[in-house]
């Protein structure tokens, strides 16, 4: 799915009236009607309802969404600051088709709103939306600060009022903290980025029925990875398929006291299709990786605790995994330089991989080309810069990849695939449980076994992360998000797939 900037979703707004002919205000009420479908199935009726409206189109949204949920017998109040900004057409129309029974609250100051037990209702935040164009101040900010400080459940319409959807929001501006945002047509940018998580701890995207081949005809290097984008990339194993036809994977992994972290990649590569899995790790390890993963077949490392060697014959391998818990010897050093000369074949670094990588820049341009790097933001910014802000990070990985020729998966709360053509892919599965040791292990033997498969690059990149996403949300049902560990996401896997397989 497409992310659109809010100015591509003003003219596919246009676009959609003008082409279908819309009545003024038949787009909002459809984008109303959206909201509160969203909202009765997610809220009840024990509480009032308080709806605080701006006054633009996201203010006309918030006066629609109002008189549909007092048409499902929610007790609603509207509320709406008086300042001298001008209200829009769509504002003033819903405004008149107010129903007299709902209360409109007009205040100039927060003070007068103290002792109307706002804390005890569910705030609605139709302030601003996409039309935000600089920082509030004023009434629009005392405002903002005055419900954040109610603590009570705020639900924002479209994007949390005070954000900037395409664009850095300054630190000390006044945003709304919204529990939940529903947001129209497209997910917003802003929304997806780890700096903004403490704007809205959850987003849904609802569709609104904007014109679809005008969508398709917009730009973007942005996508948002849902259930339909995943299953679209996956493929079914054909029906003749033998070991061979889904690939021989190499993992080179492991260290002493980092042989768990071999195991897990392991174990997630052989459960994510890989028609044969080879393991190369020092000896320490070789009687543990046979006992936990005895579908694997284990080379052991001339050296007791570390990699020193490539196996011989790289060649006969679909794809070679390097990085969980190798550890950063100069000897390991000099075996990623030797593979890096040598591989013809595709290659997924993660860890101390990239770490080496970062302690030495020269090896960057040997990296073959749509070699597939799944560093978290530290290590990407130890393979690039520090930078200031999310939207900086995300130049450095568009230009790190087309540098490079490579594809980076960015890890975090929707994990960001940057690729060599300059595109962004955002994860939607997943779960703070899933920050746990190991995950990223898991994610690497995904990743290698799908390349063994013979995925592309992108695909494998995205399904990769789609699934253990996924694999991690059935994960949290079972063991709740404290509990989790990486092998819960592992023994998921199987679920996951299914998901898709039976879906697809
Ligand atoms: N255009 C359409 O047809 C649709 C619009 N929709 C809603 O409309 C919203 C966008 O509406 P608008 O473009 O009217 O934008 P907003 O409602 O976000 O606000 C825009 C108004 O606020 C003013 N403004 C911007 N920044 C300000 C600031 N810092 N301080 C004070 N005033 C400021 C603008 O000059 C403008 O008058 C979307 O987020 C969505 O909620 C939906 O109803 C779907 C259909
Ligand atoms: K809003």
């Amino acid at each position: 799915m497409k992310i659109l900037s809010s100015a591509q979703l003003r003219e596919a707004d246009t676009f959609t009236i003008s082409h279908e002919n819309l009545a003024p205000g038949a787009l909002m009420e459809r984008a109303a009607q959206a909201f509160t479908n969203w909202f009765i199935n997610h809220c009840g009726r024990e509480k009032e309802v308080a709806i605080f409206c701006g006054p633009g189109n996201n203010g006309g949204d918030g006066l629609a969404v109002a008189r549909l949920l007092s048409e499902h017998n929610y007790l609603v109040r509207t509320f709406i600051p008086e300042t001298d900004s001008v209200f829009s057409e769509e504002f003033k129309l819903n405004l008149k088709r107010l129903p007299a029974r709902i209360p409109v609250v007009r205040f100039n100051h927060t003070a007068p709103l103290e002792d109307r037990h706002l804390s005890k209702t569910r705030i609605i935040d139709a302030l601003f939306g996409t039309g935000l164009n600089r920082p509030l101040t004023g009434l629009y900010a005392e405002t903002i600060r005055f419900l954040n400080n109610l603590h009570a459940e705020i639900i924002s319409i479209d994007l949390p009022s005070g954000l900037f959807a395409d664009s850095a929001t300054p630190e000390d501006a006044a945003v709304i903290k919204a529990s939940q945002t529903i947001t129209f047509a497209s997910p917003k940018l802003a929304l997806l980025l780890p700096q903004n998580q403490v704007y809205s701890q959850q987003m849904h995207s609802v569709l609104i029925g904007l014109n679809i081949g005008f969508i398709e005809n917009l730009r973007s290097p942005f996508y948002y990875v849902d259930s339909v984008s995943a299953r679209s990339r996956w493929k079914p194993r054909p029906r003749f398929g033998h070991k061979g036809t889904f690939g021989h994977s190499l993992l080179l992994v492991g260290s002493y006291g980092k042989i768990g972290a071999a195991i897990l990649s392991t174990r997630a590569c052989l459960r994510s299709g890989s028609g044969l899995v080879s393991v190369s790790l020092p000896r320490a390890g070789y009687q543990i990786m046979q006992t936990a993963a005895p579908e694997a077949m284990v080379l052991a490392d001339p050296s007791e605790k570390i990699i020193t060697e490539l196996p011989p014959e790289l060649e006969k391998y679909a794809v070679v995994g390097l990085g969980p818990g190798i550890g950063q010897a100069a000897e390991t050093k000099k075996m990623l330089g030797n593979l890096l000369e040598k591989v013809k074949v595709p290659l997924v670094l993660d860890a101390d991989a990239l770490n080496l990588l970062a302690a030495d820049k020269s090896l960057l341009p040997k990296l073959p080309p749509e070699t597939i790097l799944t560093p978290h933001p530290k290590e990407f910014e130890r393979l690039t810069q520090p930078f200031t802000d999310d939207f900086e990070r995300l130049k450095r990985l568009r230009e790190f990849c087309q540098q490079y020729r490579c594809y980076v998966v960015l890890k975090g709360a929707n994990t960001c695939i940057g690729t060599p053509s300059g595109n962004h892919f955002f994860n939607s599965t997943g779960n703070p449980g899933m920050a746990t040791g190991g995950s990223g292990d898991v994610l690497t033997g995904i990743i290698t076994a799908l390349r063994a498969q013979g995925y592309p690059a992108e695909d494998a990149c995205i399904l990769g992360v789609y699934i253990h996403g996924l694999a991690g949300d059935f994960a949290k049902n079972e063991k709740g998000e404290t509990a989790l560990i990486a092998s819960d996401i592992i023994e998921n896997l199987g679920k996951a797939f299914k998901t898709l397989e039976e879906t697809a």
